[in-house]
This record gives structure tokens, C-alpha cells and sequence, in this order.
């Protein structure tokens, strides 16, 4: 049996990098493989999970919960089969029901078994994201087990504040709001299953949904799909850091709708160029990681105008 961990947390909530703590400091003598499951965002995790070293199996254009839970499905068989590792870390998607991915995981009991269900939780965004996207927010949190937050002001009593808000949602989630690479490993490692798991974990196992079924069904990912787009733009251009961020401010300042995550990796004058935006947040950074497209993920985008605003003249 392959023990499996499930990092789940909205948009840019900080699972990635959060695998990343765990490979380095909770399972850094263990053979992992993280199952990465992008909202059209172009393997741009995975190449920079990859480039930490990290094998990194990549399922995208769609959700491991529905359209592609029979990918899934296989995907969990085959890594046991071809790579037996130690431990499988699920990364879904940020627009992910936790509770979905949760039983799209008990599919595979016979192989894997869950030991964490771990949500990141953004504790700055966090009234905002839970007014306007709580389909998704709550559940996450109502079906983790342990729960970590990120993107602190280092306000003790804001910290405060957002963790009896979780507790509203989720009373019996072990909180952790320390920095990460602080948490004993313990922490990640063992803990007690929250009663909404229990009950999901007592359902019958479904088998999987294959496509040709789901088109009979509506889906968890439809109801993503409906709220939430992508808009994926190749950019081979090598580009200073001025440049880029211009690129992006002009996409971010004048496009319509409402951005709530944009990534990606460039070619800089050294080498690859990383970015992260999340509303009220953009980081530029060096990589290792090699890449020529950036994504954009909100409500109400319009493809061709961000494209245009994009690759428009300096
Ligand atoms: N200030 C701050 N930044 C963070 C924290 N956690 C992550 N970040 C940054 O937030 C950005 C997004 O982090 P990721 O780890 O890519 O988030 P994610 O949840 O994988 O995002 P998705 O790709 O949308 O699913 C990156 O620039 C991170 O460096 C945190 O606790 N504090």
C-alpha cells in the first residue's frame, strides 16, 4: 500500500510550494511522485516542481474529480506499478472540491492508502474568497484534516481572527500557523481524520467516470468550468524583468473580468523567469525551470483581449 497525501487550497494558496517543504524537509529520504492536476494552466507547476527534482506526473485540461478521474484512475495504477514510490502527493487543481478529490482517490483503496488531507489556506484573502467562490473554498476546508496558512501579514491578531473563522467551518482540523519549515514533521505525517472524511470513506466506492459517461452527468468540474476560465498564451520572446512585468500590468490594469491568478515561466536575459500574481501580489523571480507560457485564471476573462494586451508592443 503507497501512502498518499492530498494538498489541496484555492488558487495560489500555496500548495506547490508547500510540496516543496514536504519533499525537502518531511520526505527528503523517500521516492515521491506528485500527481499534478493544472486548471488549464499549462504544466507550469510541474516544470517547476520538476526542476526541484521532484517526478512529477501531470494531468491537465480538466479535474481529477470528474472528466478525468479515469485518467486518474490509471495514472495511480501505473505509478505504483512503474515507479513504486513511497509516497504520492495529489496536488488538485485550486478550483477543486477536496471531497471529490477524496473519493477519487478511495477508488484506488486497493492501492493507496490517504493518509493527510492537508489544505493551505490563504489567511489574507480569506473573507474575500469565501464570500465570492465558497463552493470551493469551504469545502476544502471542511474535509481537511490538517489545515496550514499561508500569505500572513504577521498580524497575531488577524492570524487569530482567521482561525476561529475556520473553526466555524471545521472544528476538528488540527490548524498550523507557524512557518512551514518550522512544523515537525510529525504534523504532516500522522493525525486524526476528520468525522467528514470518516463518512465519505464509509461511502460505497464508484467506479470510475470515463468521459463518454460524464457527458450524461453534470460535474463538479463543469460547475468550475462555468465559473472559473483560462486564458494560456505562448511567449517565446526572451524578455527583461521590465518587460515582463509590463506585459503583465498591462493585462492585469486593463483586462475585463476579474484575475485571480496568473503564472507562469519565461526566457529572461539569464535564464528562465518565474511569476506568480494573486489579487494585491506579483512576484518576478529566476528558475532554473525552462518555459515559454504564461496563464491567467479568473471570472469573466476575455481570451483575445488579454492576448492582444499581452503580446501587444512595448
Ligand atoms: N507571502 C507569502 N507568499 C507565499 C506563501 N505561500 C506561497 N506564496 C507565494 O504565492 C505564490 C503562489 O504559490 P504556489 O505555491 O504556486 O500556490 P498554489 O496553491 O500551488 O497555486 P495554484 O497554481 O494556483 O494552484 C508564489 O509566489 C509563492 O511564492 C506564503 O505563505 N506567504
Amino acid at each position: 500500500m503507497t501512502d498518499l497525501y492530498i494538498v489541496s487550497g484555492f488558487l495560489g494558496a500555496g500548495k506547490t510550494t508547500l510540496i516543496q517543504t514536504m519533499a525537502r524537509n518531511v520526505f527528503q529520504s523517500q521516492k515521491i511522485v506528485v500527481i499534478e492536476n493544472d486548471f488549464g494552466e499549462a504544466g507550469i507547476d510541474a516544470s517547476c516542481l520538476r526542476s526541484c527534482e521532484i517526478m512529477v506526473t501531470s494531468i491537465n485540461a480538466g479535474c481529477i474529480c470528474c472528466s478525468m478521474s479515469g485518467d486518474f484512475y490509471k495514472a495511480i495504477g501505473q505509478i505504483v506499478k512503474e515507479y513504486a514510490p513511497d509516497v504520492i502527493l495529489v496536488e488538485p487543481s485550486g478550483v477543486g472540491k477536496l471531497s471529490d478529490i477524496i473519493k477519487a482517490c478511495l477508488r484506488r483503496k486497493d492501492l493507496v492508502l490517504i493518509r493527510r488531507c492537508i489544505t493551505v489556506v490563504d489567511g489574507n484573502r480569506f473573507d474575500k474568497y469565501k464570500e465570492n467562490y465558497g463552493d470551493f473554498f469551504v469545502n476544502q476546508i471542511r474535509y481537511a484534516d490538517l489545515i496550514l496558512l499561508s500569505h500572513q501579514t504577521g498580524d497575531c491578531g488577524k492570524i487569530e481572527e482567521t482561525i476561529g473563522k475556520i473553526k466555524e467551518i471545521n472544528q476538528e482540523a488540527r490548524i498550523a500557523a507557524d512557518f512551514w519549515d518550522s512544523i515537525p514533521s510529525s504534523v504532516f505525517l500522522f493525525g486524526k481524520r476528520v468525522e467528514a472524511v470518516k463518512e465519505l470513506e464509509k461511502e460505497p466506492v464508484q467506479s470510475p467516470k470515463f468521459p463518454r459517461i460524464l457527458k450524461v452527468f453534470s460535474s463538479p468540474l463543469g460547475l468550475a468550468k462555468e465559473i472559473f476560465t483560462s486564458v494560456t498564451i505562448e511567449c517565446p520572446e526572451v524578455l527583461t524583468e521590465e518587460q515582463l512585468k509590463e506585459k503583465l500590468n498591462r493585462v492585469l490594469d486593463h483586462g475585463d473580468g476579474v484575475i485571480l491568478r496568473g503564472k507562469g515561466i519565461v526566457k529572461g536575459m539569464d535564464g528562465g523567469m518565474m511569476f506568480h500574481y494573486i489579487p494585491g501580489m506579483l512576484n518576478v523571480k529566476s528558475v532554473s525551470a525552462e518555459g515559454t507560457r504564461v496563464c491567467f485564471i479568473g471570472t469573466g476573462l476575455k481570451e483575445q483581449q488579454i492576448k492582444s494586451l499581452f503580446q501587444g508592443e512595448l
